[in-house]
């Protein structure tokens, strides 16, 4: 645990990006979002709508058909075409991609674009082909596959991990668990967790949504320092736990209902 600073909700407020009166939707920051596949589109549900539950000016959804059709059923606000933004959510629940498939185009288009990166799950393996600075997102079982590690001996020393995958990748590592470790060039930080009943599928999802937003209304401060993703990604695991803290009051909640808690959260910082 030495050199790990807690990160509080005193350091947290900083982080939070509230819109100025001459702000606009895209002024405001402009999240890409490619997650979900045919077998996962849930994943694109939670993380498209933990984005906007955290607040951003929009997030663009560029998926597969069905996952899309529901991303919209949940949040009609969210936008399906191509066009500009500040930063990618790239990998949740994302299927394997073959080269010449439209997922595979939209990925490396995400990677090549020097935009501001939050690569989870299926994704975390490109992280030395991104372009922009990224942030990487991995349980203890993704981290071993990235570096051919062993999960058990991750387990046993998380925060040395996260300290060595964010050296050896060069990149904000974010390793998850109930203490979830983030290091990078900005310092290394950990947030423990409020609540045990996070432990449930689909809490990572939400955890990306939250960062990828937090990235994209950032934009320009990661422009002109890009170390400043530490202190984001790790703001980004204290509203969660924060989240779902207040949105199961001690006992369990659902994903979307972590998702719900975050504007009361947020306000309350
Ligand atoms: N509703 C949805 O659409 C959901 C989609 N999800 C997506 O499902 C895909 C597969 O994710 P998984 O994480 O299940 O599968 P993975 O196959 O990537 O990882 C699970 C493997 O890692 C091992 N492992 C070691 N430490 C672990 C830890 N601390 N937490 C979790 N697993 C650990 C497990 O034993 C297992 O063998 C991802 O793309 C993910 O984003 C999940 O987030 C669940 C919800
Ligand atoms: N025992 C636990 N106590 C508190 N938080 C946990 C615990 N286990 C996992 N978490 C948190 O839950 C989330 C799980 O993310 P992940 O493993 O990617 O699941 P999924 O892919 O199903 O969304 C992470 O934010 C992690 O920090």
């Amino acid at each position: 645990m030495a050199g790990y600073a807690e990160w509080t909700p005193e350091s947290a407020r900083d982080w939070i990006a509230v819109p100025t009166e001459w702000d606009d939707k895209y002024s405001h920051g402009v999240l890409g979002v490619i997650t979900g596949s045919v077998d996962y589109p849930g994943a694109a549900v939670i993380g498209v709508d933990a984005a906007l539950h955290t607040g951003v000016g929009m997030v663009r959804y560029l998926g597969p058909e069905r996952a899309a059709s529901l991303v919209l059923g949940q949040r009609p606000e969210a936008v399906t075409v191509d066009g500009r933004v500040q930063a990618w959510l790239v990998g949740s629940g994302m299927e394997d991609v073959t080269d010449d498939s439209l997922a595979s185009a939209r990925l490396w288009t995400a990677l090549e674009s020097g935009n501001p990166l939050v690569l989870d799950a299926g994704a975390i393996g490109y992280s030395d082909d991104a372009e922009g600075p990224t942030v990487l997102t991995p349980h203890y079982g993704e981290l071993a596959r990235t570096l051919g590690a062993d999960a058990a001996e991750i387990a046993a020393e998380p925060e040395e991990w996260a300290g060595r995958a964010a050296r050896s990748l060069d990149t904000t590592v974010v390793l998850k668990g109930h203490t979830t470790w983030i290091a990078g060039p900005g310092g290394s930080f950990r947030v423990e967790a409020r609540t045990t009943w996070l432990a449930t599928a689909g809490t990572g999802d939400a955890l990306g949504g939250i960062l990828g937003a937090l990235l994209a209304t950032h934009a320009r401060a990661i422009a002109e320092d890009d170390s400043v993703l530490t202190q984001l990604a790790a703001t980004a695991v204290l509203l969660h736990g924060l989240a779902g803290s207040r949105a199961g009051a001690g006992g369990p909640f659902t994903v979307l209902g972590l998702n719900a808690a975050l504007p009361g959260v947020i306000a309350a910082l």
